[in-house]
């Protein structure tokens, strides 16, 4: 190895050329010249920077691109290490409603003005789509082996079926059968008495007190894993809706590899962390996942055919319209055994991720809050009641009477409770590929807002990314007075010309927009009150020791959050 002082390296590079001196002390050349192209990159990045942030009077522009150290990489790494801080530095570093970063060899444009966004919600699909993004997340995420980007036609109409649940009909359908098995199961959702241990023969735990990991008391109250305890007792009402008792009676493990695939999404789409422990739990629970789809698939199949179905799948009445008309077109369209699986799959986790999380945070946020928890039971006392004929479930404990509609109309405090509980714990990213030109114009009110002289116009080019920062919006201190603070009210407008209180999402956008918004969302709504407001009702939830309910830190970015570590809370029964 040959080492050189400065004068001696000057000399020998003058005689030799770099090529030599890389070959005859690679431990310094190389960190020496990497150092330098990062110095370099800097410089070039940010001077470029300060030429676009300098357009203050152009009335159309291109929005900065955040400086960076390393070619290629790019702002890679930061967004890795924390997406919502740097996309936040960004935004208070350029004040603009866009910012462009780079990250390998794609330019990304970051939006979080409300404005832009509403433009950006009103793009054709000519202009603006999410067709390669979500072929590449099928991939990464639902290993379909390019299945939805090659069977593209039996995909559509797959994806088509789902519009179904956009119709009154479905949303009638799917909101009475949730409430009326909630009503039969919130006063089990922990059991205690009658019998004195959980495990006497016959007397088995429900899964989701397993899942749980619940603990009887001897004064009658029960602790539990608040988050495991929610998610999976959703979980269990919901698919049992969906896709009929059988698939989970069939696949007792299917909610654990649901929930193990969740929380191992993220190491799946950054493929590096693949190999985390997480990560291969997750390749392992998708396995599972999608070979129970694929059985459960096969059994409807048959029954559609007119044919026998396996023995264990002989009862398949109950499964809901949506999905039998999904059978149906993924068989009439000749799909393949890996796009219906895997799309199934999908379509499992996108029914549960959201709302049964949003339960849980809503539920904690509600409880830490005594005053409000009192405000919102006073509330709903009309419309989510203990059954006044004195019905009982299964396990002896008293049923309730839910009247949807009452609850979802005349009850703003907990609809305005749900909204304000996604805009803290939620962090989605919106992410579409720009496929022709784009200008997108600030409005007077927006660049007012944002301290600006006059509104801009941003020009995005064709063959980029656009991202709709959601989570940063939902966090900006101009958009969202006191961001970091749970306001109840935040949501709820002044009564209307009718007398009758509104509740108004506004800036809000935890479902989407445009032509990609949740097709579930109008289910979803009614879902979350109905599972929150039948908890408030029949339980009492408080921590283990003191007064005071302590939220969880939240986990990872990138929709609805799971907290960091569950929380462990002590349940009291309201009425025996
Ligand atoms: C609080 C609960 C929920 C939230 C916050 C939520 C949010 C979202 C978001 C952000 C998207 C992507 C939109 C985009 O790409 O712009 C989405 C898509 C979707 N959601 Fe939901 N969702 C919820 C519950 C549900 C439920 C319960 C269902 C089913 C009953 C459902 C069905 C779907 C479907 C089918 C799509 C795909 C839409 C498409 O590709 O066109 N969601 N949801």
């Amino acid at each position: 190895m040959v080492f050189f002082r400065s004068s001696q390296l000057a000399s020998s590079l003058e005689s030799h050329g770099l090529t030599w001196y890389i070959a005859e002390a690679p431990m310094v050349s190389i960190p020496v010249i990497f150092v330098l192209i990062c110095l370099i990159t800097r410089t070039v990045t940010e001077i470029r920077r300060r030429i676009s942030q300098n357009q203050v009077d152009a009335v159309i522009r291109t929005p900065s691109r955040i400086p960076y150290w390393v070619p290629f990489i790019g702002s890679a790494v930061s967004f890795a290490r924390d997406i919502e801080g740097t996309i936040a530095r960004g935004r208070d570093s350029t004040g603009d409603g866009v910012v462009s970063y780079r990250i390998g060899p794609s330019k990304y444009y970051v939006v979080y003005m409300p404005s832009l966004v509403q433009q950006v919600f009103a793009q054709k699909l000519s202009t603006l789509s999410k067709e390669k993004i979500f072929e590449w997340f099928m991939n990464v995420a639902f290993a379909d082996g390019h299945a939805t980007r090659d069977e593209h036609h039996a995909f559509h109409e797959g994806h088509k079926a789902l519009n179904m649940m956009l119709k009154d009909d479905f949303i009638t359908e799917a909101t009475t059968k949730t409430a009326r098995a909630v009503e039969t199961q919130v006063g089990s959702l922990v059991t205690s008495a009658p019998w004195p241990s959980p495990d006497r023969e016959g007397n088995d735990l429900n899964p989701w007190e397993k899942a749980g990991d619940v603990k009887f008391n001897n004064d009658g109250t029960v602790d539990a894993n608040f988050y495991s305890l929610i998610v999976n007792y959703m979980g269990q009402i919901v698919i049992d809706m969906f896709w009929g008792k059988a698939l989970i009676r069939n696949n007792p493990g299917l909610q654990k590899d649901l929930w193990d695939f969740d929380e191992g999404v993220h190491h799946l789409v950054t493929s590096l962390l693949a190999i985390s422990a997480a990560g291969r739990r997750a390749v392992a629970a998708r396995s599972r996942l999608t070979k129970a789809m694929e059985e459960w698939h096969n059994a409807m199949a048959a029954v559609q055919r007119g044919d026998d179905p396996p023995s264990q799948y002989q009862d398949l009445d109950d499964v809901s319209e949506v999905m039998q008309v999904r059978v149906k077109t993924w068989v009439d369209n000749n799909t393949s055994a890996k796009l219906q699986a895997t799309n199934d799959v999908s379509v499992l986790w996108g029914v549960n991720v959201n709302s049964n999380k949003n339960v849980f945070w809503m539920l904690l946020q509600i409880y830490s809050r005594p005053e409000l928890l009192s405000d919102i039971r006073e509330e709903i006392m009309e419309y989510v009641k203990v059954s006044p004929t004195g019905e009982r479930d299964l396990n002896g404990f008293s049923k309730l009477q839910i009247d949807v509609d009452g609850l979802c109309k005349n009850c703003p405090l907990i609809k305005a409770s749900f909204y304000e509980t996604m805009r803290m714990n939620m962090s989605g990213l919106g992410i579409r590929q720009v496929n022709q030109d784009l200008i997108l114009k600030e409005s007077a009110s927006d660049a007012a807002m944002f301290g600006k002289k006059q509104p801009q116009s941003y020009r995005i080019p064709a063959g980029s990314a656009l991202v709709l920062a959601n989570g940063t919006m939902q966090q900006d201190p101009r958009i969202f007075e006191n961001p970091d603070q749970f306001l109840s009210q935040r949501f709820i407008d002044d009564k209307g010309k009718d007398g009758n209180v509104r509740v108004n999402m506004k800036s809000l956008h935890t479902f989407g927009g445009g032509l990609y918004k949740c097709k579930g969302r109008y289910f979803a709504e009614k879902e979350v009150l109905i599972f929150a407001a039948s908890i408030l009702v029949m339980w009492d939830v408080g921590p283990l020791q003191g007064d005071a309910l302590i939220l969880p830190k939240m986990g990872l970015a990138g929709a609805s959050r799971s907290p960091a570590t569950d929380v462990r809370v002590r349940l009291t029964r309201r009425y025996q």
